[in-house]
């Protein structure tokens, strides 16, 4: 039986909150059928252990995930605890570029009709996109680098580069290819910038007109970020796969986010050539946490697309067939009504709902 190395980082907040049960989902999965064995290290790093140790990411634990088959990641960050620049600790941010991630994906769905603004436009055609967000560059390159030159100015940095573009766009394209095989797409991606205005994003806009010559099977569309802000409440179900910069995509996502029904619901990936970080679009929601109210669901199918990702990448079918079963589960749960946490209405604790996806994929692996 092969085995695969997970490092995790439980992280702050409602982190190890969400990140226990899905663990021990995971394992229960993989026992249950005994295809594939999961080996768990979980690793310090946070905003927590910055507090206490003053790093936020120890040299060990960048160079244990680096070696994982992959990293599963939860929420990291408190308002209160900070670097010396007065920016919050991220070591997030700092994987993704050690890391090389720079292909965020942070997939648009829905479960039945919990999304009220995709109906806005009147269009009651299920929402089904993919933001393909540029993890390591953008604007997030300043990150640290910024200047706050006296009290009356401060600067950041925008960086685009030709070589993370390239494949940033050729992910793009590759993912909008497999959902068109899978029945999930219509075959197009828009790149969406800035290009009207700054010259970065007009630089962004030819490298992706020039990587899709390479696919001519697919539909390659330009769009400002603004109008797309406007159409993405409008007309949601245009979209099949959006390319864009770290920050757009970082705004854009969670309003994709609220269209699945809230961050508790949203998951996400960030890929590189070598290494994956599987992570919820949420952050540490110091609101909630120790409550035993987070929701679990954004984690679930974080790890639920780890599996998928591992699976094809690995050539492991089982893992692919979990992670199927994950998402059904999870499927099963939302629309019928429950258990939920606080924020879908419902009055669940964050172990319930973990509980229930566990019972109802586990029922799906004996059937
Ligand atoms: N990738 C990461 O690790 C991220 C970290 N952060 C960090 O997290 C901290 C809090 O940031 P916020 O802006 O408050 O964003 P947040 O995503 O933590 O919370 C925003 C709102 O959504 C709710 N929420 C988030 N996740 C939820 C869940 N699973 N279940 C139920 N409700 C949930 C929260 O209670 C809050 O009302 C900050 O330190 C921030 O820097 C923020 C975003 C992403
Ligand atoms: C807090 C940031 C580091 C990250 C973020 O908002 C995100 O990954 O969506
Ligand atoms: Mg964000």
């Amino acid at each position: 039986m092969d085995g695969f190395e997970i490092a995790v980082f439980e992280g702050d907040g409602i982190g190890p909150e969400v990140m226990r049960p899905t663990v021990e989902l995971l394992t229960a999965l993989a026992r249950g059928h005994g295809r594939y064995a999961l080996n768990f290290e979980t690793l310090p790093a946070g905003a927590g252990h910055y507090r206490e140790h003053g790093v936020s990411l120890p040299g060990d634990a960048l160079a244990r995930a680096r070696r994982a088959d992959a990293i599963l990641l939860s929420a990291m960050g408190l308002p209160e605890v900070r670097y010396p620049d007065g920016t919050e600790i991220s070591p997030q941010i700092e994987l993704r570029m050690e890391l090389g991630l720079y292909a965020g994906v942070r997939p648009v769905f829905q479960f039945g009709q919990s999304c009220p603004i995709a109906r806005f436009g009147g269009d009651q055609r299920p929402v089904d996109f993919v933001i393909v967000r540029e993890s390591t560059e953008g604007l997030f390159y300043s990150h640290g680098k910024g200047e706050v030159i006296d009290d009356s100015e401060a600067r950041e940095t925008l960086r685009i580069t030709r070589a993370t573009s390239e494949k940033l766009f050729d992910f793009a394209f590759d993912l909008a290819r497999q959902r068109k095989a899978d029945g999930r797409g219509a075959g197009v991606v828009h790149c969406v910038d800035k290009a009207n205005v700054f010259q970065a994003f007009a630089f962004f806009r030819r490298i992706f007109r020039e990587r899709a010559e390479a696919f001519p099977d697919i539909r390659a569309e330009a769009a400002y970020v603004d109008a797309t802000a406007m159409w993405l409440v409008e007309k949601p179900q245009v979209f099949d796969v959006l390319v864009t910069e770290n920050m757009f995509g970082d705004i854009l996502s969670d309003l994709g986010a609220a269209m699945m029904g809230g961050l508790g619901l949203a998951p996400s990936a960030d890929i590189g050539e070598r290494n994956a970080v599987f992570q919820p679009c949420h952050g540490s929601a110091p609101d909630i946490a120790g409550q035993g109210r987070a929701n679990p669901i954004a984690m679930v199918l974080s790890a639920a697309m780890m599996l998928d990702w591992l699976g094809r990448t690995r050539g492991q079918e089982a893992m692919r067939a979990d992670a199927l079963r994950i998402h059904e589960a999870v499927r099963e749960v939302v629309t019928s009504g429950g258990p939920l946490t606080p924020d879908l209405g419902g009055t669940a604790s964050t172990g319930e709902v973990v509980a229930a996806v566990r019972d109802a994929a586990l029922a799906a692996v004996a059937a």
